[in-house]
């Protein structure tokens, strides 16, 4: 008799994902329970192939739709969404930028041996350390977000004898539709020059007035993350090129470049649609020329700056479960609650921002009739949640392998030791092999931190 053949998973998880004719998860080639068997759980899985797809997809479809409107786009990889040396090394193989927001994400880049001239540095408090860093390792861009930091870059860069490359952030006023914390362009919030008040025009008058240390490159504008519609970029992209035709006007310079910053939104569970890198690509090269036609301004170098869409889809976390319990939520509602091994330490995002995921039995299939479940964690809170609600085999039970999707993007960077947990490693699986990009954290790691009391010291 002929197995059952293996079945393609949804485009919840990275491409290519089987169910296999035994029943196990299959990620780029390899079944979940021999890699749990290998590293140990939990532990995060990124499907190499995956990120350099996504990667790669980005690139040609901005190039291919901003060459067609005449001018080139950039892709910069938000460092943010993830990032270690390995990861670094692999975007520079696939022709990518990148973005940094603190000297520690400029060192992992220079670890990496990324060129200075392809990384932004981001921040909205660089300290004067990660500013001389950036400036004295040849970084691109320095995206200023105050008043001060213009002072504070235009002295570095002097002292150093540099013309530092420098664009604005500005804040657009766009209300993005996404949670409120992860929206980064209404007006009462922390990021970017205001263009409603003024500030932005006036910080482009005081850029200016230091020649020698500065060159103003352009503006930057992120109008938040999760974002599903190009209506946010529109309403931004309007007024952007419109402050880049009133540069023009009062001081007579044609600002270069324009960056549209990232957000593209994911499929966490199947109800999520995102938009392709093709149709992305498409929308905003639009939107970008018919702004510029309208005021007859020259279409700008455009950059963008996707995170979470080029590595969330390709990670997942692997868990094992340690206890089921059936809770009587209501008279009609028993739901059951599966602890796993990791929790709000590796996965803070349903906790932080009501975020939805979902999650699949790893190690095997069931016919079991499906149960209304909860998988959290193993801390000492009850918001500890990692999938709010899901639909699980009732036969669920200690020792199953239990994979949760789309946890690429800001899941190992968010990451924290809560209770002392230490943190599961991050494995790269490819066809043919598997590589651990970071180590599993080890208790001793984490009391390495301490610094014992020296005998006789009060
Ligand atoms: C300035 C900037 N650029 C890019 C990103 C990347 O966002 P995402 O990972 O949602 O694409 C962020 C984070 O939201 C950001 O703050
Ligand atoms: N950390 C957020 C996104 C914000 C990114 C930084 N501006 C998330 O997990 O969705």
């Amino acid at each position: 008799m002929n197995a059952a053949p293996a079945t393609t998973l949804s485009a919840v998880w990275p491409a290519g994902t089987q169910r296999t004719p035994e029943g196990a998860l299959r990620i780029a080639g390899h079944d979940l329970r021999d890699v749990a068997a290998q590293y140990g759980t939990p532990a995060y899985l990124m499907d190499e192939a995956d990120i350099r797809a996504r990667a790669r997809a980005f690139k040609q479809a901005f190039s291919e739709a901003f060459g067609a409107i005449g001018t080139q786009a950039d892709v910069f990889y938000a460092g943010k969404a993830f990032l270690c040396t390995p990861m670094a090394r692999l975007l520079l193989e696939e022709g990518l930028s990148l973005d940094v927001c603190t000297g520690g994400e400029l060192a992992v880049a220079r670890k990496a041996g990324f060129p200075g001239a392809k990384i932004g540095l981001h921040g909205n408090n660089k300290s004067v350390p990660e500013i001389e860093d950036a400036i004295t390792y040849g970084v691109g861009r320095l995206i200023v977000d105050s008043f001060e930091e213009i002072e504070r870059v235009a002295s570095i860069a002097s002292a150093h004898g540099v013309v530092q490359g420098v664009m604005l952030r500005v804040k657009t006023g766009v209300e993005a539709h996404t949670h409120e914390f992860i929206a980064t362009a209404h007006e009462d919030q922390k990021f970017g020059f205001s263009l409603a008040d003024g500030q932005l025009m006036d910080a482009v008058g005081r850029v200016l007035k230091h020649p020698e240390a500065l060159r103003l490159l352009g503006f930057h504008s992120h109008i938040g993350s999760q974002i599903f519609d190009s209506e946010g970029f529109a309403v931004a992209a309007e007024r952007l090129i419109h402050v880049q035709l009133q540069v023009a006007q009062e001081h007579g310079i044609v600002l270069p470049e324009l960056d549209l910053g990232g957000g593209f939104g994911i499929a966490y569970t199947d109800d999520d649609t995102p938009l392709t890198p093709q149709q992305l690509a498409e929308q905003l090269a639009g939107i970008v020329q018919r702004a510029c036609d309208a005021v007859g301004h020259p279409v700008p170098h455009i950059s963008i700056e996707p995170g979470r869409a080029i590595v969330g889809p390709a990670g997942v976390t692997l868990y094992e479960v340690g206890t089921v319990k059936p809770v009587h939520a209501t008279d009609e509602l028993t739901r059951y609650y599966v602890s796993v091994d990791g929790g709000m330490s590796d996965n803070p995002r349903p906790a932080l921002y009501q975020a939805d995921y979902t999650a699949q039995l790893a190690d095997r299939t069931s016919d079991a009739a499906p149960v209304t479940a909860r998988v959290v964690g193993k801390h000492c809170e009850s918001g500890d949640i990692v999938v709010r609600d899901v639909q699980l085999p009732g036969d669920i039970q200690a020792g199953d392998l239990l994979a949760v999707p789309a946890t690429g993007a800001y899941c190992r960077s968010l990451s924290s030791q809560y209770n002392h947990v230490p943190r599961p490693p991050v494995i790269a699986l490819r066809d043919g092999g598997s590589r651990v990009w970071i180590r599993r954290e080890t208790i001793d790691d984490l009391l390495a931190l301490e610094v014992e009391e020296a005998e006789g010291e009060e």
